[in-house]
């Protein structure tokens, strides 16, 4: 009954965001049987927030036996489909971050571009305002109930000035919006005969590092080609981060050749822990997403790695071990400043 409730809640919210487009017929029937056969009625969002209430605590009193021990917390990666239907992705997202809450997450990310199929064709469709769209909503009361943080992968974003954004946002575990990172560098790369991809076409990049503060660390926060940029997680560093979160959609071009080196790279350079994020595998969509969801240590070691389905896997971010590799291995101390700098311009 409880479980039923918090999925009627998705079903409305993303009923909402699509207006009168309606599900698939088949979807449609696949959610008729989900939501057990309930009708979808009209209450508002704040009455549903508080039916997540009651039962998130419940959850997350279940959850609590299965927290990591010692001196940091669990990350929780949602490798999840993506659909052309943002309600049908939504509910996904919806369904597998409480299973991230049961399995005993305190942060969960979702992967970029969770709400909308990653397609340059696709994104004014789907783009929403933030944080008053329908995506940032669900997501905002989903971390208030559950009380996790929730870095919310990416969705296309429209902008104040009406341009578009692709944009990861933070919830804290009180619900409010924490920090929003719009797509530094974007992925505009032509490798004949394999992928050209040209997001410049229509989505503008953003011109801010984002950096968010837990009880446990700093997270910077990046989306996909952003790893490409070493500078940037270098930064991040320099400015106290321990945890680096890429959610992102390599492709079956440079998803093999790059995806677990560039996270390696970064993790070993700053000594942090790097996580991404990616769309499962979908061999019939348009942008074919690598999928292997990952976390890799501070030693370069990867500490998880999901496969190329749906699944959502964890790993726990060990604040002792990072100390102890920068201690062996005190790279950040012997740095030759005199013979070379990083810097932002920006702040
Ligand atoms: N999709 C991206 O933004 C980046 C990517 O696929 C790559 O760098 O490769």
């Amino acid at each position: 009954m409880q479980f039923s409730q918090l999925k009627f809640v998705s079903v409305l919210l993303t009923r909402k965001a699509l207006g009168t487009k309606q599900f698939p017929s088949l979807i449609s029937r696949q959610l008729h049987g989900f939501y057990g056969g309930k009708v979808v009625g009209s209450n508002n969002f704040q009455l549903k927030q508080s039916k997540i209430g009651r039962l998130s605590r419940s959850i997350m009193d279940s959850a609590s036996d299965s927290a990591p021990k010692g001196n940091g917390f669990r990350l929780g990666l949602v490798q999840m489909n993506v659909t052309e239907f943002k309600n049908f992705n939504l509910t996904t997202a919806n369904t597998l971050i409480k299973e991230a809450v049961q399995g005993g997450a305190n942060i969960v990310a979702l992967p970029e571009c969770f709400n909308s199929p990653y397609g340059i064709q696709h994104f004014k469709d789907f783009a929403e305002h933030i944080p008053n769209g329908v995506s940032s909503k669900l997501m905002s009361a989903l971390a208030a109930d559950y009380k996790v943080y929730i870095i919310a992968g990416s969705i296309p974003e429209r902008g104040d000035d009406g341009r578009l954004y692709n944009t990861s946002v933070t919830f804290s575990p009180t619900g409010e919006l924490l920090g929003k990172h719009r797509k530094v560098h974007l992925f505009d790369i032509d490798v004949p005969g394999k992928i050209k991809f040209q997001e410049s076409e229509v989505l503008e990049g953003g011109d801010n590092l984002t950096i968010i503060e837990t009880e446990w660390c700093k997270i910077g926060v990046g989306i996909c080609y952003d790893i490409r940029f070493p500078e940037m997680a270098q930064i991040y560093r320099q400015k106290g981060c321990d945890l680096l979160v890429y959610p992102g959609a390599f492709n079956m071009t440079t998803g093999p050749a790059h995806w677990q080196l560039l996270q390696q790279a970064r993790a070993v350079d700053n000594q942090v822990y790097v996580a991404t994020i990616s769309p499962a595998r979908n061999e019939k969509a348009g942008y074919v997403a690598w999928g292997h969801s990952m976390v890799v240590n501070p030693w370069g070691t990867i500490v998880v790695e999901a496969p190329e389905e749906q699944k959502v896997v964890f790993a726990d971010i060990d604040l002792d071990y990072i100390k102890q590799v920068r201690s062996q291995i005190p790279v950040s101390t012997q740095k030759r400043t005199d013979l070379y700098q990083l810097a932002t311009l920006k702040d």
